[in-house]
């Protein structure tokens, strides 16, 4: 696209977008009285207009049929997480079957390991990125050493080249393949946290069966942002946080994913519960658990109504939007907005102040660039939030920004690196 520094083309993008009335189904921060530039959905995705709505007629469910609303009503709470499963399962390319939600991103990564992650004397090692989210780290750290293992011999991380950023697909199939003898799991982020690369799933899950280990992602900056084929690329497990580009709210209901292939397995350990009892048999309360067939058989506890009804007020807005293809084009075009402008800075600096980290390959990436500041970082990132722009800081000195196709604008994004030109005037 050719895009231009000028607020008239950002204007009439937004007036062609064919996505445009979805920004008035979210509710926009308020920055001295004008919607503020919010480019955080990479932390926490924006409140549908819908979710009091959606939460208050499961509050009045409660309040008018209390226990009862677990059988009656328009939409039993017994079975309440079925009516987004559908939806969620066509964000992360899996049949609804393979697809649950429940509890948050880190304990289901600890309860998808307890199935995944059966190290024995000859496989026991884990593959994962260098510089995963902490909480990762530490889910893995702690599972192997529940397991009596020590993580310095157990844990794999691969880093990026000296001098690069961000990880080369050859030098992660090569490790898978050079530790072959020796691996369990590979268990990778679909997207890092800290420098937004969207790394190749496939050729990551197909090099992993290749050397005869499970292939398992944390998917919490990847689902809902881009294009996934969990069934199709035959992935074993998956799980991810609903609270970012799902906009189910703070804390969230996660979503897991199980490939079918693993639904007969009888020899995955699975920490049992009864909410994943066979449905039809839940209430007979009878000894030894007999899972419901499908994702669903993982589930341990009682569903949060509450944190549902929140979720599923996004998920319509995600289906009224056609499911991620269109949502993916517009992406594309914001974050390469971005991307441009910031360029633009750059060049008229006669230097790169701004270094976007993040892959230059939309294929490599979602909507999140990852901006080193080189000079007066922290200054900078003040600077922003001071006049209405929104991102977030991770240390030392990256800004990250995420422009989400279903509420922001080509606007937002000229304003955002406006403000980022001006402030290295002003700072
Ligand atoms: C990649 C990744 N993993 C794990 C987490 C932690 O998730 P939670 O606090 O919901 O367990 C986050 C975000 O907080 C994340 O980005
Ligand atoms: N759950 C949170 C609670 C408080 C503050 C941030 C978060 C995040 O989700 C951070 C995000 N995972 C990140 O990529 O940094």
């Amino acid at each position: 696209m050719n895009y231009q520094n000028d607020l008239a083309f950002a204007r009439r993008q937004d007036e062609q977008d064919s996505l445009k009335n979805f920004r008035s189904r979210f509710l926009i921060p308020q920055h001295n009285g004008e919607d503020a530039v919010y480019l955080c959905g990479n932390s926490l995705g924006l409140q549908p207009v819908s979710a009091q709505q959606y939460l208050a007629d499961q509050l009045n469910t409660w309040k008018n049929l209390a226990v009862e609303g677990w059988f009656q009503g328009d939409d039993p709470w017994l079975d309440y997480h079925k009516s987004i499963t559908g939806s969620i399962a066509g964000l992360v390319g899996a049949q609804e079957n393979e697809v649950t939600i429940m509890n948050s991103l880190t304990v289901n990564l600890h309860l998808l390991m307890v199935s995944f992650y059966k190290p024995d004397n000859k496989r026991f090692k884990i593959l994962m990125e260098g510089g995963a989210f902490p909480s990762d780290q530490y889910a893995m750290e702690s599972q192997v050493r529940f397991h009596g293992l020590d993580p310095k011999d157990t844990i794999i991380e691969i880093f990026p080249r000296d001098g690069e950023v961000t990880l080369r697909t050859e030098d992660i199939l090569k490790t898978i393949d050079e530790n072959k003898e020796e691996l369990a799991l590979v268990l990778f982020g679909g997207i890092n946290y800290y420098t937004g690369q969207f790394f190749d799933l496939k050729a990551i899950t197909d090099a992993t069966h290749a050397a005869g280990a499970y292939a398992g992602f944390d998917l919490a900056h990847a689902a809902g942002n881009v294009p996934l084929q969990l069934h199709d690329w035959g992935a074993d497990f998956a799980c991810w946080c609903s609270y970012k580009y799902m906009n189910s709210g703070p804390g969230g209901i996660s979503g897991i994913f199980v490939h079918e292939k693993h639904f007969a397995d009888k020899e995955l350990n699975r920490f049992a519960g009864w909410w994943g009892y066979r449905r039809d048999k839940q209430f007979l309360m009878a000894p030894g658990f007999d899972p419901e067939v499908g994702a669903a058989g993982w589930q341990i506890s009682t569903s949060p109504i509450p944190l549902l009804a929140l979720f599923k007020a996004s998920m319509a807005i995600f289906d009224d939007a056609g499911g991620l293809d269109t949502l993916r084009q517009k992406s594309i075009h914001l974050t390469g907005y971005l991307e441009f402008l910031i360029q633009g800075i750059n060049k008229e600096q006669g230097e790169v102040i701004y270094k976007i980290i993040t892959p230059a390959d939309p294929v490599a990436r979602g909507c999140q660039l990852s901006v080193v500041c080189k000079r007066n970082a922290k200054a900078i990132f003040n600077y922003l939030a001071q006049n209405g722009v929104i991102g977030d800081w991770r240390e030392p000195d990256v800004i990250r920004l995420s422009p989400v196709p279903l509420y922001n604008t080509f606007e937002d994004v000229y304003q955002a690196a406006r403000l980022m030109a001006d402030a290295l005037k002003a700072v």
